[in-house]
């Protein structure tokens, strides 16, 4: 059984890993890990820290509302109802949030059409497609800055233990089985991104 220390290193692996990429520009993004079922309680990062940053006060334990279960007189991700929706409507073990150059121009360029496509590319079998004509769809949402509302719309969203969704001139939520999974589908959305975006520079 992993403890509740274990799955704090865990992600605190994560975060540290994010941070080398330079995906927590300006305190942005935010994390979340399931410590336990029935009842449902999770990490998630502190609001406002610098998440490039590794310290004792990184994460809180909260329920499945967001509210703290332990006393502290940190606060959680402003985001953390999207985080509760994941671990609400599906059996994901992590969600991760992160705001990068590439998911916010491929959000605004596609925000219009409420989705991307990828066909075609090898790293779409990240997501356990391997049909040679599969097509990765990855849902845009408007960037709602009432986070209620925000969530409300996210959750439409969460059909599988694994997905990702963009939020229109925000950033990117995935979430997989567990920390290993869920960073494979960020990395592989990042990649995705990355390569359309040069694809259309030169072409
Ligand atoms: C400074 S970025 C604006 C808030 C945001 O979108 C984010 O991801 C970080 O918010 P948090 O409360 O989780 O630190
Ligand atoms: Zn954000």
């Amino acid at each position: 059984m992993i403890t509740l220390r274990g799955r704090w290193e865990e992600l605190a692996d994560i975060k540290d890993e994010l941070a080398r990429r330079d995906w927590f520009m300006g305190t942005s993004g935010n994390l979340a890990i399931k410590v336990n079922d029935n009842p449902t309680e999770f990490l998630v990062t502190a609001s406002g820290k610098d998440k490039n940053k590794r310290t004792k006060e990184d994460f809180l334990h909260v329920n499945i509302n967001g509210e703290p279960i332990e006393e502290t007189i940190l606060k959680p991700s402003a985001e953390t109802l999207l985080h509760c929706a994941i671990y609400s409507k599906t059996s994901a073990g992590c969600s991760l949030h992160v705001h990068t150059v590439a998911n916010n121009v491929i959000s605004e360029l596609y925000g219009n059409q409420g989705k991307i496509n990828f066909q075609g590319l090898e790293l779409i079998k990240a997501f356990d497609l391997w049909e040679e004509d599969a097509i990765l769809s990855i849902p845009i949402i408007p960037n709602h800055a009432h986070i209620p509302r925000l969530a409300e719309e996210f959750q439409t969203y969460l059909d599988g233990d694994k997905g990702a969704v963009l939020i229109r001139n925000h950033g990117i939520t995935v979430w997989g089985r567990d920390g290993f999974e869920a960073k494979k589908l960020l990395e592989a959305c990042e990649f995705l991104f990355q390569y359309q975006l040069t694809l259309r520079q030169i072409k």
